[in-house]
């Protein structure tokens, strides 16, 4: 099948400005003409409307390029696995996304993007089914894992660690989206915080966010014992292990979670990097993870971690992570890892590139179906 990429780009430039509307029209007409697909979906369906934006943005930003959006609709199947999605609900999906956007076209929609969507959708709808098909035959839709440690660090971070009831392959860097028992259906994105172990545990760094949902219910309502969900491993957060000799991590608050993982794995790696890791916490007594880094600095010789605090009047000098970097005159000659708010990681990435940092050095976490990585 041909899909006719100059149809559906100018059919897009239609309804991109009012994009919110054909998500809002697309989800009323999708539940009240298929009441069955509703139960797939949370209650509240705010940020699921953000996701499909995204999804929709990212397939017609790709549409030329067949490996990059093949990579993308798998993931994304994979994904959809844990909603309960099956081959038979793609139709109804597509049907009422063509009539979503014909509707909110200003009457301006052709019969021609009609029949150009419909090719493109089928050809995501095949690429998506076979995608979940195929991760079946080896993975579940999701994992059951029980807590096996509940840590309060600071009245609103817990380190949580769990045990996923089969195995969990992931990489160093990844993260999982997680469900509580407590808010059915709603998934929340966080990194795993340690390398792959023997014994399949992870841990997860979650910090209370204020009226978030699954943040307060992993922190404050979650016990040893308890069980939670956890979504298939996604992220390219990830070492090339060819290219580290020496490498500089920059974290913001529980952004810490992914890069401890990478610093874990480095330090068994035969020919270790030198790595000089910057933890920006807002307090000192933000630095809810002290313990743990000086025990990874005795395994690690060769990793340097610094503290940086932010917010506190009286200390100096203040700093961010990166103003640590360049306070210590750390001049990054390799791979330089950056997480944090999604504030945080664009001004730091901003500041290296000003320092001369290569752009291609720079890796930053992107969710493809989340705006910036925010758990809540
Ligand atoms: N828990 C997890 O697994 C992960 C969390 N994250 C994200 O990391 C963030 C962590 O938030 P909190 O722990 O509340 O820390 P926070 O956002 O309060 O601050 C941590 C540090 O980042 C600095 N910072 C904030 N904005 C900045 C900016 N624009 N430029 C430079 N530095 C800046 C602060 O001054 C502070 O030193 C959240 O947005 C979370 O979504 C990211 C990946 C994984």
């Amino acid at each position: 099948m041909t899909i006719d990429i100059g149809l559906i780009r100018h059919s897009w430039l239609l309804v991109a400005p009012v994009a919110e509307k054909v998500t809002m029209h697309f989800y009323g007409k999708l539940f009240s003409e298929y009441p069955h697909i509703r139960e797939l979906f949370p209650a509240a369906m705010d940020l699921q409307r953000d996701r499909l934006l995204r999804a929709l943005t990212q397939v017609v930003l790709n549409l030329e390029n067949g490996a990059s959006l093949g990579d993308y609709l798998g993931q994304l199947a994979r994904d959809h696995r844990k909603y309960g999605v099956r081959p038979e609900h793609y139709p109804a999906v597509g049907h009422c996304l063509v009539a979503a956007m014909r509707a909110n076209a200003g009457g301006a929609w052709l019969p021609v993007y009609d029949e150009a969507w419909m090719t493109a959708y089928r050809y995501i709808a095949e690429v998506m089914i076979q995608a979940a098909e195929e991760d079946a035959a080896h993975a579940p839709p999701a994992w059951t894992a029980t807590v096996v440690s509940h840590e309060m660090r600071t009245p609103d971070i817990a380190v949580i660690s769990v045990e996923p009831d089969q195995a969990y392959p992931f990489r160093a860097g990844q993260y999982a989206t997680l469900q509580s028992p407590l808010w059915p259906k709603v998934w929340r994105p966080y990194s795993i915080a340690n390398a792959p172990r023997h014994d399949n545990r992870l841990s997860f760094h979650v910090r209370t966010v204020p009226g978030g949902w699954v943040s307060t219910a992993l922190t404050k309502r979650t016990r040893p014992g308890d069980t939670v969900l956890l979504g298939p491993p996604r992220g390219s957060l990830v070492l090339d292990r060819a290219r580290t000799s020496h490498l500089v991590f920059l974290a913001g608050g529980t952004g810490l979670a992914p890069l401890k993982a990478l610093v874990e794995e480095s330090a068994w790696m035969p020919d270790r990097p030198s790595i000089d890791l910057f933890h920006g916490v807002r307090h000192s007594a933000d630095a809810y993870d002290l313990a743990d880094l000086r025990r990874l600095r005795s395994q690690h010789k060769r990793l340097r971690v610094i503290q940086a605090v932010s917010d506190e009047p009286g200390q100096w000098p203040a700093h961010t992570a990166v103003d640590a970097l360049e306070h210590h005159r750390i001049v990054p000659d390799g791979d330089v890892f950056v997480c944090g708010s999604s504030g945080m990681v664009r001004d730091t990435v901003i500041r290296l590139v000003a320092m001369g940092v290569r752009n291609d050095r720079v890796h930053t976490e992107f969710s493809p179906d989340t705006s910036s990585f925010v758990p809540s």
